[in-house]
């Protein structure tokens, strides 16, 4: 249980969760998000602007790479940048299916989503499990150049250094002492 939390972010800006396992970010990603509930606190942000991606890909086995982005794309209401083929280094697996691609390229797919949604605000959990160093860079690059530069922000809770210049926050300083909670999670959903 966290208690006193409190940050506001500027657009461009982003926020970086640090803290041990078990100390809270990902709870604490899923109330902002809007997943689960806070027992108390307030949070104030634009409806309807922002994206929650977790540890699980939301990557659609049967389609190929393409037809993956082209339908988070369409689902969003946005045009599909081609850009984003370049960005998390997917151009030469275009065709290939989701189903084949390995677990670092699967989440350099997972990840590019973020890049074609349109999405102001987004909520990052270990964005770059599986990545290797390269693909590391690559998808900082993308969030300063591409997100944040735009006038996007991202809260991420993360244990790597994704070379952003960042607030961070150790959520294990507002550690709380623990009362009678309800289990409230389910499924790691994702996006989709
Ligand atoms: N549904 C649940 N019911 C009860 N306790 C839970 C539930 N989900 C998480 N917890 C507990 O809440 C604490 C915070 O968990 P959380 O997943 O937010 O940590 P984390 O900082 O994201 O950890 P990690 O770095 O391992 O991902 C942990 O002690 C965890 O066991």
């Amino acid at each position: 249980m966290l208690s006193g939390v409190n940050f506001t972010l500027a657009a461009g800006e982003a926020l970086v969760l640090r803290g041990p396992n078990g100390a809270g970010k990902t709870t604490l990603l899923r109330v902002l998000a809007g997943l689960q509930p806070a027992d108390a606190g307030d949070i104030e942000m634009p409806q309807g602007d922002s994206a929650y991606a977790s540890h699980a890909d939301g990557v659609k086995s049967a389609l190929s790479v393409r037809e993956n982005l082209q339908f988070w794309a369409s689902l969003y209401g946005a045009p599909l940048d081609e850009g984003v083929f370049d960005d998390f280094d997917l151009a030469a697996l275009h065709d290939r299916l989701a189903a084949n691609l390995s677990a670092g390229q699967k989440r350099r797919l997972g990840l590019a989503r973020l890049g074609v949604i349109g999405r102001k605000i987004l909520f990052l959990d270990e964005p770059t499990v599986s990545l290797d160093r390269a693909s590391v860079q690559r998808f900082g690059n993308w969030v300063r150049d591409r997100h944040l530069a735009r006038g996007g922000i991202a809260v991420i809770a993360t244990h790597i250094d994704l070379g952003l210049e960042a607030r961070e926050i150790d959520i294990a300083t507002f550690r709380a002492d623990p009362v009678q909670t309800t289990a409230l999670r389910g499924s790691d959903e994702a996006f989709l």
